[in-house]
C-alpha cells in the first residue's frame, strides 16, 4: 500500500522532506502541499506532481491524504497537529512541536481522548548512527553508569533576526531531546551562564551560551551553544560513566597530509550532517503509518521539551538555577 502524504509549510525543509519521501522512502508519496506563499506550494507541487492547495486545513481534510507533514513555522504547527488528531490522520510535526507548553498540551490530551498514537515530532538526532550506538553502550551497561555528559551544539553562524533565547528554543532544543532519550530520565533543573560574547556577531545576541542540566537521577549535563563560531556545523557529545567513557564520532571524511600539514573538512550545516537521520526518521515514519504503530519521538516528548525549553529560557535571564515543573507522564505515553 503506498502511504499518500499532505505537506503543510513548502519553505527549506519541507521541500527537502518533499524531496526525501519522492526520492528515497519507497511506498509513499506526496499528493498534496500547501503553503502560506500559495505560488511557492504550486512551484514545488509541480515538481512532484502534486496538487497545492488553498491551506493546511484543506490538505489536513483532503480525502486522498493519509498522514500529514507540518514543515511550517512554530507557532502554527500546534494548529494543524490538533487539526489532523481530529481527523484521526498520522502527522509528523518538525520541531518544535508548539510554541508553547501549553499548546502542547492541548495535543497530548486530545491524541488520548482520540485514543491512540498519531503524532511524531521531529527529532531527528534520534535516527542518527552515532547517537544510536552511544545509546545501545550507555544501555549495555558497558561504561557503567552515567555521572557527567559534556556536549557542544555550534553553528558556522545565524541571520540577525536570531535572538538569544533562541539559543535554546530553535538551536538547544535538539540536545534537550537527545539527553531526555541517551538517558532514559527527565531533566529536573536548568541554568545559564553567559561567558564574554564574541566580537564577531550582532550586539542584541549572547552568543555562546553555557547550559547546565541536571537529571532525576543527579547527572550533569554541560551544552555549549554557539551559534557564530565562523568555523562549521560541529555536533559533539560524550558521557562519562563509572568505568568508561563514549562520544560521539565526527562525520567521516578523508585525513590529508600535504606540505607539513594534516587537515581534514568540518560540514558547514545540518542538513548533510544528519542527512542520513532524516531519511531513516521518514523511512520509519512511514513505515509506522502503514502499519498504524507509531513509535517515534511522540507527543509528550515534545510536551517535556517544550517545558524544559521555557525553563532554560527562564535560567536565561533570571541567572538562577531553575526546576523543571513537568506533568506526571501518563500511561499511554509509557509513564
Ligand atoms: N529538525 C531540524 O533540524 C530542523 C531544521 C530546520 C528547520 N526545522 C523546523 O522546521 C520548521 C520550518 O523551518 P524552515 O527552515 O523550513 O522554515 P522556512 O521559513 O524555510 O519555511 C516555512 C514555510 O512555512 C510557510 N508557512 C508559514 N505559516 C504557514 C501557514 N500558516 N500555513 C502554511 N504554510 C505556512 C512559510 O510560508 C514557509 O514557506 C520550523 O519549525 C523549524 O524549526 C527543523
Ligand atoms: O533549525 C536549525 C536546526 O535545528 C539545526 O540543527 C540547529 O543547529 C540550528 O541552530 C537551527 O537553527
Amino acid at each position: 500500500m503506498t502511504v499518500h502524504i499532505g505537506v503543510i509549510g513548502t519553505g527549506m525543509i519541507g521541500q527537502d522532506h518533499i524531496r526525501r519521501i519522492t526520492d528515497v522512502v519507497t511506498g509513499a508519496e506526496v499528493v498534496a502541499m500547501a503553503d502560506l506563499d500559495a505560488d511557492r506550494a504550486r512551484q514545488v507541487a509541480a515538481g512532484v506532481g502534486a496538487r497545492a492547495l488553498a491551506n493546511g486545513h484543506d490538505v489536513i481534510d483532503d480525502p486522498l491524504v493519509d498522514a500529514v507533514v507540518v514543515t511550517s513555522w512554530g507557532p502554527t504547527h500546534a494548529e494543524y497537529v490538533l487539526g489532523a488528531i481530529a481527523a484521526g490522520k498520522p502527522v509528523f510535526c518538525e520541531k518544535p512541536l508548539a510554541t508553547k507548553a501549553e499548546d502542547c498540551l492541548r495535543i497530548v490530551e486530545a491524541e488520548q481522548a482520540f485514543g491512540r498514537r498519531l503524532v511524531q515530532v521531529g527529532f531527528m538526532r534520534r535516527y542518527d548512527a552515532g547517537y544510536r550506538a552511544m545509546k545501545q553502550v550507555i544501555e549495555s551497561g558497558e561504561i557503567g553508569a552515567p555521572l557527567v555528559m559534556h556536549c557542544v551544539h555550534r553553528n558556522a553562524t545565524v541571520p540577525e533576526t536570531y535572538h538569544s533565547d533562541m539559543a535554546v528554543q530553535d538551536t538547544a532544543v535538539h540536545e534537550l531531546d537527545i539527553i531526555r532519550w541517551l538517558l532514559g530520565e527527565d531533566i529536573v533543573s536548568a541554568q545559564v551562564i553567559k561567558p564574554r560574547r564574541t566580537s564577531r556577531r550582532f550586539e542584541h545576541l549572547q552568543d555562546p551560551q553555557l547550559m547546565l542540566f541536571e537529571t532525576a537521577s543527579g547527572v550533569r549535563v554541560d551544552l555549549e551553544v554557539f551559534v557564530n563560531c565562523r568555523y562549521g556545523y560541529d555536533i559533539q557529545c560524550e558521557t562519562v560513566g563509572e568505568t568508561g567513557v563514549v562520544r560521539l564520532p565526527d562525520p567521516a571524511d578523508v585525513w590529508v597530509r600535504t606540505a607539513s600539514h594534516l587537515r581534514t573538512n568540518v560540514l558547514q550545516d545540518w542538513k548533510p550532517r544528519f542527512a542520513a537521520a532524516f531519511d531513516l526518521e521518514f523511512v520509519e515514519w512511514v513505515a509506522s503509518v502503514r502499519d498504524g504503530t507509531a513509535a517515534g519521538p511522540s507527543a509528550w516528548d515534545g510536551y517535556a521539551t517544550a517545558v524544559l525549553s521555557d525553563t532554560t529560557t527562564e535560567a536565561l535571564h533570571s541567572g538562577r538555577v531553575v526546576s523543571v515543573r513537568l506533568k506526571d507522564r501518563p500511561a499511554f505515553y509509557g509513564g
